[in-house]
């Protein structure tokens, strides 16, 4: 069963500069959660956090009833929380097969005791035919002889996030998935994080940039601007926020850069259409 995370009053310091500033948000288990925000809001440094791979300053962060604050990272993976990074993490010359049964050998519980019992060959079995049905799942079923190397780039985003869910995670962090594929690979992609969460019982936060995929596939959306939540609510509501069409058109939220005395389209509308495109950058 997955379960709600909280962030409750984080910040996170680095030397005086405030990378999150008194972030809070509740992430419903179950749900595809976006973080978005313009450059340099602190999106990959809640990612980092929510992993412990940057600590806390203040506050903390709750997933179901533990607190992940002051955990080590293994710890954290421990609890079921997983994720993929903003580059590829592949190795490119082993098979997509081996890459993918990396993520199951944490998971495989037999020792030398269970070995002796034949536990072992069992065990490796049913590891092997679960990364089948991963495989398949992610599309990536006629690619399993493969050396990672020889995939396309959008094969490679796939595989990285399938081998993710090889470590059947209860919370799944993504940083930038789609970042880099085309428009038909951002698509698919965002149907395969869709389709995990109903099939998989997870919950799914992720960073993008890409605003339609964002758009099409979050139930919930948190934006972030300097370090501060300045919206959180559905795609829809976060969209015609004044203050998020302040942040990625920068100046006056009641007059966009770019529409001169507001007289042609209202705001909501223009950043309607610029959140379509992505930030500014
Ligand atoms: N390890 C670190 N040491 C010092 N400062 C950091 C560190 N990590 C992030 N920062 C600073 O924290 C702020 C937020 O950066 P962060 O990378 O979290 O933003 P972001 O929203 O992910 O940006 P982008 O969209 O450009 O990736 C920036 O001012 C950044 O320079």
């Amino acid at each position: 069963m997955t379960a709600r995370l909280r962030i409750e009053g984080v910040s996170v310091l680095f030397s005086g500069l405030r990378a999150l500033d008194d972030v809070s948000f509740t992430v419903e288990p179950g749900t595809v959660h976006a973080v978005i925000g313009p450059n340099g809001a602190g999106k990959s440094s809640l990612l980092n956090t929510l992993c412990a791979i940057y600590p806390v300053t203040f506050g903390r962060i709750l997933f179901g009833d533990r607190e992940v604050t002051g955990l080590r990272p293994d710890r954290v993976a421990g609890l079921g929380i997983a994720r993929t990074f903003q580059n590829i993490v592949v190795s490119q010359g082993e098979s997509v097969f081996d890459n993918l049964m990396v993520g199951r050998h944490r998971l495989t519980r037999t020792g030398v005791i269970g070995a002796a019992f034949g536990l072992g060959r069992r065990e490796e079995r049913a590891q092997r035919e679960r990364v089948r049905e991963i495989a398949a799942f992610a599309g990536l079923s006629g690619k399993l002889d493969a050396p990672a190397s020889r995939l396309s780039y959008g094969d490679l985003k796939r595989l990285e996030f399938a081998r993710a869910l090889c470590l059947e995670p209860r919370l799944l962090i993504l940083d930038e998935p789609v970042a880099g594929m085309n428009e038909a690979e951002s698509a698919r992609l965002g149907e395969l994080v869709s389709a995990a969460r109903d099939a998989l019982d997870l919950t799914i936060v992720f960073v993008e940039h890409d605003m339609g995929v964002v758009m099409s596939i979050a139930d919930r959306v948190t934006v972030l601007n300097f370090g501060r939540v300045i919206a959180d609510g559905t795609p829809e509501q976060v969209r015609r926020d004044p203050e998020v069409i302040g942040a990625y058109l920068g100046g006056d939220p009641a007059r966009p850069a770019g529409l001169a005395g507001g007289e042609s389209a209202p705001a909501s509308e223009l950043v309607a259409d610029r959140l379509t495109e992505g930030p500014s950058s």
